[in-house]
């Protein structure tokens, strides 16, 4: 038979669609990837903010770990919003052994502005989960928490990521540049070389999720066997296109399109 690639999310949830687990599914799905999901939160949340936050107990996290990982084959997996420190303990003990590729999206603030982590869990996910990604992929203000040090450079988004690398451990790190002026422009620093994967900025308030989006697509790929530089290739085209063909739903900062690449394949 077949082996299909699969992919796991671990991450909070999002009931209007646009991010967290729900984004973290339909791109797997586009990107033609059995999706899995754990969930570490449940988020009231919609285009406008977040309403209500209530957070899994760790033994439920780690029950549908154990439910995953005793059945399914884990291609490769990625990690979003965790909120507390137990939670974190759970992820680290049921994933370090597993020797496939890990994608963390360090989850701290909404795009509405809401905070997603406790304070305290910051530095623990630097020190424990870290270490274990294959590629970690802040945004600029996740970077600079990071690395405690401001960046308002290409050069400081380069330096950080190498930081990230050479000092606390990540894999390769992926800097991303939607909070910042100019171009749509991503650093990649893989312990060797600086990749820069870069789109014209697009002047659109729906930015909702496209963190979630970017880091899922490049797990998909991952989970299909395909190399680092390659999947976020592919990832910055499927985000570009996401955000570029946005439906403008909601009130507030609309999702993007997931099934963008989609249409734009059929057109071409
Ligand atoms: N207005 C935009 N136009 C084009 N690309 C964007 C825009 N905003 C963000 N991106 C891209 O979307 C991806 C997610 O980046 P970012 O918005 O910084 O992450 P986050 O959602 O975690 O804050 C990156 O590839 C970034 O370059
Ligand atoms: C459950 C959950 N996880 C993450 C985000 C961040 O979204 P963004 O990709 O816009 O930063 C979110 N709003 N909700």
């Amino acid at each position: 038979m077949k082996h299909i690639p699969c992919a796991l999310t671990i991450a909070g949830t999002d009931p209007s669609g646009g991010a967290g687990i729900q984004a973290d599914l339909k791109t797997f799905q586009e990107l033609k990837s059995y999706g899995m999901s754990v969930i570490t939160s449940v988020v009231a949340q919609n285009t406008t903010g977040v309403q209500a936050v209530q957070d899994i107990p760790p033994d439920m996290i780690a029950s549908q770990l154990e439910s995953v990982l005793s059945d399914m084959p884990v291609d490769a997996y990625k990690t979003g919003m965790i909120s507390n420190i137990p939670m974190m303990e759970v992820i680290e003990q049921k994933m370090a052994a597993l020797r496939i590729p890990y994608v963390m999206d360090p989850v701290m603030v909404a795009t509405s502005g809401d905070a997603l982590i406790e304070r305290e869990a910051r530095a623990f996910l630097r020190k424990h989960l870290v270490p274990l990604t294959s590629l970690i992929t802040p945004n600029i203000p996740e970077a600079e928490f990071l690395i405690d040090k401001g960046i308002d450079s290409t050069q400081d988004m380069k330096s950080a990521a190498k930081e990230l690398v050479h000092t606390y451990g990540a894999g390769a790190a992926l800097i991303k540049g939607g909070h910042i002026e100019g171009d749509a422009t991503d650093f990649l620093y893989d312990g060797h070389d600086m990749y820069a994967f870069s789109a014209e900025r697009i002047h659109t308030t729906s930015t909702h999720g496209t963190g979630c989006t970017y880091s899922a697509a490049i797990t998909a790929s991952l989970s299909q066997g395909i190399p680092l530089v390659e999947s976020v290739k592919i990832a910055k085209k499927f985000i570009t296109a996401a955000i570029q063909h946005a439906s403008g739903l909601g009130e507030g900062n609309g999702p993007t399109n997931h099934w963008a690449l989609r249409e734009e394949g059929v057109k071409q």
